[in-house]
């Protein structure tokens, strides 16, 4: 799906990360996302605006933006979204103005998205690094969503359809995170962090005294 009045190349001298994070429903990225967010003070994330109802718990402004659906038209089309997308029969998207923001003050940030939003914003800005969390099967999926008592048994189904889709778009990311053990999941995570902040792209940007003694 692809959203309206894209720019490309949005700051060729982004000086921070940029990492998308993208799984099936319930293979643990929230989990993920929120235990890296705990010790890294440096990584922000994108608050993303949704037309699904509020889970029991969640609050508007911390877990996402919740609109009603016309509004989101209006909005997306006000070209408020950087990326946006229908997945499992709610709107998600995320915000142009924050990301443009951050980059501006070359920040960290990550985005948890699904594939269609990703190859959106793929396709908008170079520096991007994609990263797909895989489950260790479709039965621990199911398990988990089970688990997590915060789905109606329709929206499991839904979503355990909607699975299948979504990993045959693996081969399009960067790096791939099996989360069986959480804890060695979030070390891989972790290092595909540090990774992206040793980028030649980001180090060049930050390091303008350094390229001119070295002549590079
Ligand atoms: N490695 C793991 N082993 C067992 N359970 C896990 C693991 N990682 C996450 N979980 C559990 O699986 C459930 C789903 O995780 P989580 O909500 O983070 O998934 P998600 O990918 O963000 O899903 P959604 O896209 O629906 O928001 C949660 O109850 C979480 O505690
Ligand atoms: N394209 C976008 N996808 C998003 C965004 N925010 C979340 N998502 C994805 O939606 C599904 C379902 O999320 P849930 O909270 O209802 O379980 C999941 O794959 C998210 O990653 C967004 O801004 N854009």
């Amino acid at each position: 799906m692809a959203s309206p009045k894209l720019k490309p190349n949005l700051s060729p001298a982004y000086q921070g990360s940029m990492l998308m994070i993208v799984a099936p429903s319930g293979a643990g990225k929230s989990s993920l996302v929120n235990a890296l967010l705990q010790e890294d003070a440096a990584l922000k994330l994108s608050l993303s605006t949704t037309t699904r109802a509020p889970r029991p718990g969640e609050v508007d402004g911390k877990d996402y933006r919740f609109i009603a659906r016309e509004e989101f038209i209006i909005e997306r089309d006000e070209g408020h979204f950087l990326e946006y997308a229908e997945v499992h029969g709610n709107f998600y998207g995320t915000s142009r103005a924050w990301i443009e923001t951050q980059m501006k003050t070359g920040r960290d940030v990550m985005l948890e998205i699904d594939w269609q939003g990703a190859q959106q914003i793929r396709q908008m800005i170079s520096e991007v690094q994609w990263i797909f969390i895989f489950p260790p099967s479709f039965e621990a999926l199911e398990e988990r969503l089970r688990k997590r008592g915060q789905d109606d048994e329709a929206t499991i189904q839904r979503r355990l359809a909607a699975a299948h889709l979504e990993l045959q778009h693996a081969h399009e990311a960067d790096f791939i995170v099996i989360n069986d053990d959480f804890e060695q999941a979030l070390i891989d995570l972790r290092h595909v962090v540090a990774a992206s902040r040793l980028r030649s792209g980001p180090i060049m940007a930050r390091n303008p005294a350094l390229l001119r003694r070295l002549g590079v």
